[in-house]
């Protein structure tokens, strides 16, 4: 990654930070720019700031603990305020891809349980349409091939096609912290995303899908000329 990258990573971080109160129960995402978050996050806690987080992947969980950020669990604390979190791609209505970590499942899980939802990124992850980015879906290793003739025909129904991979590790397939594998998916140009995530849902093989709709109502976007905030309604 450039270092220019890496500043915008940290300016979309450092304006998420500023919606951070002391006291908040927050859910902490997972990825590169996630990561700038909690180093952040840790320098405020480190001068007293008060925090609970729910990490989104055991990646997270592990720099919190290095960093000193106090952390909880789901059960614990099953109601958040607030989760920031990176994103693979930011589109209209801030409908979103994430997943490229294989965090997916536990991100959308604690950005459900959260009140609100803020997407940290830099200004490579606007797009017009969702879908440049491949879309993982988190698939049960059981059926594994069925469940793939399953998501191809669920997308051809809806004019969509291209490559199904399973996500590698090096010689073996990856593995999700929840046990499962993940299916990333090139169908290019998503133009009903709604349509898309309602039909990987009917599959029983699918755990979920890098779909992220209506959860998120901020992104704040870093660019050459600053961090710009995207509402639900850009
Ligand atoms: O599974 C991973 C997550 O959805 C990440 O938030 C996403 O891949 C973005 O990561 P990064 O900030 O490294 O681009």
């Amino acid at each position: 990654m450039s270092g220019d990258m890496r500043e915008l990573k940290i300016e979309a971080a450092r304006a998420a930070l500023g919606q951070v109160t002391d006291g908040m129960r927050l859910g902490i995402g997972t990825g590169s720019t996630a990561e700038e978050f909690v180093r952040l996050l840790a320098a405020r806690v480190a001068e007293g700031f008060s925090v609970i987080g729910v990490p989104t992947s055991e990646r997270t969980a592990r720099l919190c603990v290095e960093l000193g950020v106090p952390l909880t669990t789901l059960d614990e604390t099953p109601a958040l305020d607030l989760t920031i979190d990176g994103a693979d791609e930011v589109g209209p209505g801030l409908a979103l891809i994430k997943g490229g970590g294989g965090a997916l499942l536990r991100e959308k899980i604690v950005a459900a349980a959260s009140r609100r939802m803020v997407v940290i990124a830099d200004k490579s992850k606007m797009v017009e349409t969702l879908g440049q980015f491949p879309l993982p879906v988190e698939v049960n290793a059981f059926g594994l091939r069925a469940t793939m003739l399953a998501i191809e025909s669920a997308a051809q129904a809806l004019g969509l096609s291209g490559p199904l991979a399973v996500r590698q590790a090096g010689e073996k397939p990856f593995e999700t912290d929840g046990g499962h594998l993940i299916v990333d998916a090139s169908f290019g140009r998503i133009r009903d995303p709604r349509a898309l995530s309602n039909a990987l849902h009917a599959i029983p093989g699918v755990v979920e899908h890098g779909l992220f709709l209506d959860l998120a109502d901020t992104a704040f976007i870093a660019g050459d000329g600053g961090v710009r905030t995207v509402g639900l309604s850009e």
